[in-house]
């Protein structure tokens, strides 16, 4: 029976050289911790001697403490009726958020996923709006990826009987509803208390497969219990340098009835997101981030903190070991070149997702739609395209741009950001009328494209004389512009 101690004893040990906090009922007494907490020591003392728990759900999976410190840090439990009445005070940005959310337009006036964007940058705390929205460095890919998709121009056929239109498709052997897949985005629940749950929840109402992200927020089997009995999902992989916990995961998800194993290769460490980084800035005081900038690497964002597991020294060779510990399809996200989509073929991998992260990671790298042309024609030449599934991601935010990449070759697409922005800003009704929409957005373009079903759509449907052309001014991207924001930082230091 575990000692129960009240929110007073608790709130007694306050110090840097004694700080207790509360996490889900249970007290921790976190001294020790304090100068390696990759977060920083300012948000430990932020809620020394209280109730942490709203703070640490999102950033951290369930069961990171069992996983990383010793038991001996947990002093017991507290009495949760005394709990109860203490009167947390709504800070300014609470009450920024609460009054956003009480004046959000109504779920009908959402007609596309920009909207969804505008809410989301209005309603989610500056933390989770510069998590979700920021790429790397200037940020050039991240917009590059949206907008590559206006260089592509489509050849539509007319006097097709276009009465009956089919969007369903098959991926990986499982049928889905459309050519699209809610990919994996790190710790959901800094957009929604629920969190990745969320996203299945709608996935399964709108018969659309989820991928699981490494880094969610929910337990891996809480989002695999939470979906329905024939409901598709995938794993993505941060492979472990400690390859004993990526065994024992990969295992673990094949027996939960996973479908497809991605390994994430396009981040042998997390890019440099500086809306991201500033949020750990804001929180930290300038002699902490010099005293300890040894001890732990201080310019880093919510994800970085959490991602120092991730394994620099992933490579081809360990695709073979990979074969050895399990029987799903192991597919490689983040392939950037068509050498490295021939390399995944020949290395027995079932197909690859060209993506480069929703431009998190390599700025300057190219947009997946703009290398999947030459992708296909390499896997065709060295007769490889056969069996092997290829996937994009980055910058769909258009059912038309889903038509583009099944015309350029894609079995399908993932969308991030988007279903993120709809999961904080409306919930579960949110993300299955982002679902609706896409769907009628994609329907609408085969018709109007003279084409009724998924086989039928083809390369020469569209233009990409222009792809390379990144100089080639643009049509001024209005919507994305007036969600898009350059975060202003807080704090008055002269950045
Ligand atoms: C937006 C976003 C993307 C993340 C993501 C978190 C967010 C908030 N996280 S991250 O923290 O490590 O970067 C992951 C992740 O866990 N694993 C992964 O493979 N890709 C991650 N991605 C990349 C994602 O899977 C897609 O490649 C990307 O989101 C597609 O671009 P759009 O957002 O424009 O659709």
């Amino acid at each position: 029976m575990s000692v129960i101690i009240s929110p007073e004893e608790v709130a007694k040990h306050n110090k840097k050289d004694d700080v207790w906090l509360i996490i889900h009922g249970k007290v921790y007494d976190l001294t020790e911790f304090l100068p390696d907490h990759p977060g920083g020591q300012k948000i430990i003392m932020k809620y020394a001697g209280k109730d942490a728990t709203k703070a640490f759900e999102p950033i951290h999976p369930p069961d990171i403490i069992q996983r990383f410190l010793s038991p001996k840090v947990c002093m017991g439990s507290v009495d949760l009726a005394k709990l109860s009445k203490v009167v947390v005070e709504e800070t300014e940005e609470d009450k920024k958020v609460r009054l956003a959310r009480e004046n959000m337009p109504r779920l009908e006036e959402m007609y596309n996923s920009f909207d969804f964007e505008t809410v989301a940058r209005s309603v989610l705390k500056s933390d989770a709006w510069a998590y979700y929205s920021s790429g790397s460095d200037d940020e050039i890919t991240m917009r590059e990826n949206h907008s590559a998709f206006h260089r592509i121009w489509f050849r539509p056929r007319v006097m097709v009987n276009v009465k009956d239109v089919d969007t369903s498709t098959t991926m990986l052997g499982s049928r889905t509803s459309l050519p699209i897949y809610v990919t994996a985005t790190a710790l959901g629940k800094l957009g929604h208390p629920e969190g990745e749950v969320v996203l299945t929840k709608a996935c399964k109402s709108r018969d659309i497969i989820q991928m699981i992200p490494t880094l969610a927020s929910c337990s891996f089997d809480e989002i695999v219990t939470a979906a329905g009995p024939d409901q598709t999902q995938w794993l993505q992989l941060y492979v472990n340098s400690n390859r004993e916990v990526s065994e024992k995961f990969v295992r673990h998800a094949e027996s939960r009835g996973m479908k497809g194993l991605f390994i994430t290769a396009d981040a042998p460490q997390l890019g440099h997101r500086e809306k991201d980084m500033r949020q750990k800035y804001i929180q930290e005081e300038p002699d902490e981030i010099t005293r300890n900038s040894t001890a732990v690497v201080r310019d880093q964002g919510a994800a970085r903190a959490i991602s120092q597991f991730i394994d620099p020294s992933l490579c081809w060779d360990d695709i073979a070991w990979f074969k050895s510990i399990t029987k799903m399809p192991i597919l490689i996200k983040g392939i950037q070149t068509a050498e490295d989509a021939v390399l995944a073929a020949r290395h027995g991998c079932k197909g690859v997702v060209l993506s480069n992260h929703g431009g998190r990671q390599l700025d300057f790298a190219p947009s997946a739609i703009e290398i999947l042309a030459e992708v296909m024609e390499a896997l065709k030449r060295e007769n490889l395209d056969q069996g092997f599934e290829v996937y994009i991601d980055g910058g769909i935010r258009r059912g038309s741009d889903i038509f583009k990449a099944i015309a350029l070759g894609a079995t399908g697409v993932g969308i991030g950001r988007p279903f993120l922005y709809a999961m904080s800003s409306y919930g579960v009704e949110g993300v299955e009328r982002l679902m609706g929409l896409f769907q009628d957005e994609f329907e609408m373009v085969m018709r109007f494209m003279g084409v009724t079903k998924i086989a039928d759509i083809k390369p020469d449907m569209v233009d990409i004389r222009n792809i390379k052309d990144h100089f080639v001014s643009n049509p001024t991207d209005y919507l994305s512009k007036l969600a898009y924001e350059k975060m202003q930082p807080r704090h008055n230091s002269k950045l």
